[in-house]
């Protein structure tokens, strides 16, 4: 019989690194399982009981203090238990506070906080540090421990900070199996410290459990009941099988010179405001492609709002409220795509038919199950807003190749005849508008109102996210405020089956801010336009998907002194903009090993991104499920894995900060509005497997809700119920505020992230105030 393999129990304090730590430890800890558990799911007089199925502990980081009981949970109890159920245990930042402050160490606030900062860490080269060379360790802490009162407590590592003096860095206690860092040894940038202080952790809580006769208790189905499945454990998306037969793609190829992603749309009909729309552009680079969806009468709409048990199923001719049963929004769909499979389209393209539309920010904060203080479960907008999209239209920037395509059955009658339309367009291509890239005309004195957030009372919230980093309950936090734009211009031409204002806008956007994930979207009530530089997650097709995320952490304003070299030198050049970043990759790391499991991997670390008004800081982070599983998933359902991905991922990290759930939670308490659609995710989920979802940001959008009960059911062309009415627009801006933020820098880069979308108003743009 095969020995047992080593069972470690990892426990969760909230933290968004602690899958990283998992991980690490399934580096280190040669066939280990790994079990996680929150700190608050157990008592721990309960959890004494189930401490000898294990070989030893882990005690993960997290946010708070070590003295708060709900910080900690049954964390505190470890420290204290009866000689008969010790066990080797080794403590993270938070948990290595812990273990100090329970034998009587003080607990000190840093005077300069260390947030996704490298220090080089002193040790004296024994016990976990036995044969570790040169540490150079990230720090997440705001808290510190000082040893002078602590009994049986001895120092192991540490580090001069120039503000700080001297800090502890690693401490064991004398008599019991107890070791602990403050520093993260499972960051990405952590050199040294890591693998090999895990590995002599584990090998000295064997000595210690040999030594001490502590045998593990065999594995039985009481341990399962509670710790069930160790990580990683990849959660099946589905198990509902395949009901219909896949549907396959027909397809046109054109190369038609002369015609852009506008004049496609136009040809389409995108004049017509009262009728649906969407389309994904790849404006700039590093965007390809562009998919432009061919909405009919038939297309389906699905719209959800927190707090429904239905889904709304919408088209031009009928309106239905599905009841959810058992499911939630997520699993209804999945099951919905399952039955929309879609197999046999061009390999290069990415895009066959499927669901095109944008998830709020709310929705992912639902997820996280923060109690939301303001969410507003009447008349709620839709957090969930999708179409069906069966016919499209997809542009390939590299090749100039346009595909036509259609998954809707015998529809070559379609594509031939948009294939002659698209011909046509480019003979008389003067007919149409896009062509005339005039900016939409500047709007007339006192016809259009901006309300700008309040320059004071935003700096006063960075000063209070300040004070929330100082006394440790965040790493990061993006702050945000909204900017709401009223246009009541009563001789502006009015909205009509020729004409879409905010079609117009959003093609003055495209030239004025182009972007890789730009996209407009007419979702009624919902109109967004886009030109966002970041995309949050994209996903190949199954089998041997590639899982990828791309967070965007540091901006800086360009100008003509600005160049790539300063612009290098100011980002990468600048450690509070490495350490922005690094927290966000970091949690991304987190939230996909959660995900997909141990094949994560950072492809690319802080590189500068030009964008046409702000060079940027991206770092890329791509992750694989182990093969067995992906081959699994991959026949069970198409794409539904990605979906699961997703699901798990928002809101996207770099929209809240780091560790995620208690940030959004004070963010809550920071901002006054809701983010809604800005904040979430836009982008597509392809019938055939694979998915694109870019972060919400630089963008507008606003809801109409005159046509909220109508339009579905009516492309009647006299039906315009805008027609008289003012446009109410929101645009969201903000950015990740750490320690080393200034209030004036931050507020000035929430400006100018602001400007790049608000300059389509023609209103006056803000000026620092
Ligand atoms: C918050 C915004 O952007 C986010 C914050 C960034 C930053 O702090 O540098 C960069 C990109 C986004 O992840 C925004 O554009 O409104
Ligand atoms: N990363 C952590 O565990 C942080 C611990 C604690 N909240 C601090 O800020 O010091």
């Amino acid at each position: 019989m095969s020995p047992e393999p080593p069972k470690i129990l990892l426990v969760d304090s909230y933290d968004s690194f602690t899958y990283n730590l998992a991980s690490l430890c399934r580096k280190a800890i040669p066939n280990c399982r790994v079990h996680i558990i929150k700190n608050d799911v157990i008592e721990f007089t309960d959890l004494l009981s189930y401490l000898p199925y294990f070989s030893g502990v882990i005690v993960g980081p997290g946010p708070g203090s070590p003295d708060v009981p709900e910080d900690v949970g049954l964390v505190k109890g470890l420290w204290k238990m009866n000689d008969t159920h010790v066990l080797p245990v080794f403590g993270v930042c938070l948990g290595h506070q812990s273990l100090a402050v329970e034998h009587g160490a003080t607990l000190r606030r840093l005077s300069v906080v260390k947030h996704g900062q490298v220090s080089a860490v002193e040790h004296t080269g024994i016990d976990i540090f036995k044969g570790v060379g040169p540490v150079d360790a990230v720090r997440y802490h705001s808290l510190h421990v000082e040893l002078g009162g602590a009994k049986n407590i001895e120092e192991l590592a540490w580090s001069h900070d120039e503000e700080n003096g001297r800090v502890v860095m690693a401490i064991r206690h004398c008599t019991r199996p107890f070791w602990a860092v403050q520093y993260h040894p499972e960051s990405v940038l952590t050199r040294g410290g890591g693998t090999d202080v895990v590995l002599n952790f584990w090998r000295l809580a064997c000595a210690w459990n040999f030594s001490h006769g502590r045998v593990t208790r065999p594995w039985d189905q009481r341990a399962d009941g509670l710790f069930g499945t160790p990580w990683p454990y990849i959660r099946p998306s589905s198990s509902i099988p395949r009901t219909n037969a896949p549907l396959s793609p027909s397809t046109i190829k054109l190369n038609i010179q002369g015609l852009s992603a506008p004049d496609i749309c136009e040809v389409l009909g995108v004049d017509d405001d009262s009728s649906p729309f969407v389309m994904l552009e790849s404006a700039a680079q590093p965007g390809r492609f562009t998919i432009i969806g061919c909405l009919t009468l038939a297309s389906l709409r699905v719209t959800y709002s927190i707090g429904d048990n239905f889904i709304r199923l919408a088209n031009g001719e009928s309106c239905d409220e599905v009841d959810l049963g058992s499911h939630d929004v997520w699993s209804w769909l999945t099951s919905f795509m399952n039955k929309k499979e879609v197999i046999g389209g061009s390999p290069e393209i990415p895009f066959w038919g499927g669901l095109i539309g944008y998830l709020s920010y709310e929705l992912g904060v639902e997820y996280l199950k923060v109690s939301a203080r303001r969410m507003h479960r009447e008349a709620r907008h839709p957090d969930v807003n999708l179409v069906f999209v069966e016919r499209s239209i997809i542009l390939d920037s590299t090749s100039g190749n346009i595909h036509l395509q259609s998954i809707m059955e015998d529809d070559d009658e379609w594509l031939t005849e948009m294939a002659a339309q698209l011909h046509s367009a480019v003979r008389n291509h003067s007919t149409y508008s896009s062509l005339n890239t005039s900016p939409p005309t500047k709007a007339r004195p006192n016809t259009s109102t901006v309300i700008l957030p309040d320059g004071d009372l935003y700096r006063s919230r960075i000063r209070m996210a300040k004070e929330y980093l100082a006394a440790g309950e965040s790493y990061e936090l993006c702050l945000t405020a909204n900017t709401h734009i009223t246009l009541n211009d009563p001789l502006a031409p009015k909205a009509s089956s020729t004409h879409s204002p905010s079609w117009q806008r959003y093609k003055h956007l495209r030239e004025i801010n182009p972007a890789p994930h730009a996209g407009y979207l007419r979702l009624h009530p919902t109109t967004l336009m886009s030109s966002s530089p970041e995309r949050f997650l994209s996903f190949s097709r199954p089998p041997g998907a590639t899982y990828q995320l791309r967070p965007i952490k540091g901006t800086i304003r360009k100008g003509p002194n600005v160049t790539r070299a300063v612009a290098e030198e100011a980002l990468i050049g600048s450690r509070k903009e490495i350490a922005e970043n690094l927290m966000i990759v970091d949690l991304i790391r987190h939230d996909l090993h959660g995900a997909v499991g141990e094949d994560v991997e950072v492809k690319q670390f802080c590189t500068v991104e030009e964008y046409r008004t702000v060079w940027q800081l991206v770092s890329v982070i791509e992750g694989k499920l182990p093969g067995g599983a992906d081959q699994a998933l991959s026949r069970q359902a198409n794409g539904a894995f990605g979906w699961e991905v997703l699901k798990r991922s928002l809101p996207p990290g770099s929209m809240t900060g780091a560790p995620k759930k208690r940030s959004v939670g004070i963010l809550q308490q920071l901002e006054d509005e809701e983010r809604n659609v800005y904040s979430g995710v836009f982008g597509y989920w392809c019938a055939g497997g694979g998915g694109d979802w870019s972060v919400t940001i630089r963008s507008c959008f606003k809801y109409d809700d005159r046509y909220e009960d109508d339009a579905n059911k009516s492309y009647d062309p006299d039906f315009y119920p805008g027609i008289h009415e003012p446009e109410h627009w929101v645009i969201g801006a903000g950015g990740a505020i750490t320690d080393l933020s200034d209030p004036d820098a931050e507020w000035d880069e929430m400006l100018t992230k602001l400007q790049s979308v608000l300059r389509v108003f023609g209103a006056d743009g803000p000026r620092g105030h």
